[in-house]
């Protein structure tokens, strides 16, 4: 290995290191009905997801066809970003894999070895810390290159940015949009739902926990501010664990009982937690909550998720450039943003460490 390529967050501190390719990491989605079932046994492999939420799930699948639009939405994403870079004179190849589902990033990182890539950066297609939305990805890294063995090409994860002001802006403006349709509405802001114990554990030790759930009402705070938004929640939505292990809550179609029963008329509900419209989105806020809007009479928009504005290519490349050229990191917020290290090294020790799981559901 390069030495000077030892150490966390490099950026900028060894000088200039060169890097040969983007690796695109995702979670992953099936593309029909057969693949559905086999997704999902990949997704909760030991993760002690009861069966029957399993069915249910595949159900929400199968409603659209067996297919989830998050590939797409990943090549769409994919694209403007090279087109981004290659308008730059930045000459960087944007390889595609996924944690859960074809293309695997085992497979992609094969075809980059092979391709001669030595060092990549890797965008992870989330924003927040916390570990399914980091330290699991920083697994992945660790499992793809043990899966090539030796030789594999040294992989750079780039850092969390919930708090860029290219991604509060796109959300920004999307709740603006949203409120056009209800004006008034109040403005609701979700993200997935974890354990409450993988939520505690979230951050270095030192940190005191939380830095998943506190890193998402930041962002709900700044994309508010800057939409002129001046009351607003933050909810949960997507739970799988059983019953009886606690996860962050309120949930999201709970919460629109609640605000019927408090006399509100109108909601807009902003999925900060996510870069995409993935299918947890379409169904979960599309279909439940605003079904669950509409039983009450009450009107009912979702606002865009940024991965279709022009400002989150953007974004990914000003993140690369914090590595290629030193450019100085944008953020909107004084919380951390972790999630850069090399190989998949955690970002502190016992940071965002993986709960231990029942062993059977
Ligand atoms: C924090 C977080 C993000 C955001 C960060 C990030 O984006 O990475 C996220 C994203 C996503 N989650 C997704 C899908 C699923 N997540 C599941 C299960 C779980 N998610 C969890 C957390 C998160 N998940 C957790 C703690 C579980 C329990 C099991 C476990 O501890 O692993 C399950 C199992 C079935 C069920 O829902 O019970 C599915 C199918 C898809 C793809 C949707 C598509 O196909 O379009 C995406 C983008
Ligand atoms: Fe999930």
């Amino acid at each position: 290995m390069t030495p000077a390529l030892r150490g966390r967050c490099h950026n900028g501190k060894m000088g200039r290191v060169g890097y040969d390719a983007l690796l695109w990491l995702s979670f992953g989605g099936p593309e029909g009905p057969d693949e559905v079932m086999p997704f999902l046994e990949n997704v909760t492999r030991g993760r002690g997801v009861p069966r029957e939420r399993l069915l249910e799930v595949s159900e929400h699948y199968q409603h659209f066809g067996g297919v989830s639009p998050i590939n797409r939405l990943n090549r769409d994403a994919i694209a403007a970003v090279e087109a981004k870079l290659a308008s730059e004179g930045l000459d960087l190849p944007v390889y595609f894999g996924n944690r859960n589902w074809k293309p695997m990033a085992e497979d992609t990182l094969a075809e980059m070895a092979a391709a001669g890539v030595r060092r990549a950066l890797v965008f992870p297609t989330s924003a927040y810390g916390g570990y399914s939305a980091c330290r699991q990805y920083d697994e992945d890294i660790v499992r793809i290159r043990e899966a090539l063995g030796a030789g594999a090409p040294d992989l750079v994860k780039l850092r969390q940015f919930f708090d860029h002001p290219l991604f509060v802006a796109a959300f920004a403006d999307a709740v603006k949009e949203a409120l056009v349709k209800v004006p008034g509405a109040r403005v609701v802001f979700t993200a997935h739902s974890v354990p409450t114990s993988a939520d505690n554990n979230a951050g270095p030790p030192s940190e005191g926990g939380n830095r998943y759930s506190k890193q998402i009402h930041e962002a709900a705070r700044l994309v508010a501010l800057e939409a002129g938004v001046a009351e607003y929640d933050v909810v949960w939505q997507s739970r799988s664990g059983p019953p009886q292990v606690p996860w962050l809550e309120p949930d999201i179609v709970d919460h629109i009982d609640a605000l019927h029963a408090d006399g509100v008329t109108g909601v807009v509900v902003c999925p900060v937690g996510f870069v995409s419209d993935h299918l947890e989105v379409i169904w979960d806020l599309d279909n439940e909550a605003a079904e669950r809007a509409e039983e009450h009479g009450m009107a009912f928009a979702r606002a865009g998720t940024p991965d279709t504005d022009p400002r989150f290519a953007e974004l990914v490349v000003e993140l690369v450039r914090e590595h290629v050229e030193n450019a100085p990191a944008r953020k909107l917020s004084r919380f951390p943003a972790a999630g850069c290290t090399l190989n998949g090294e955690p970002c502190a020790i016992a940071c965002c460490e993986p709960v231990k799981r029942p062993a059977k559901a």
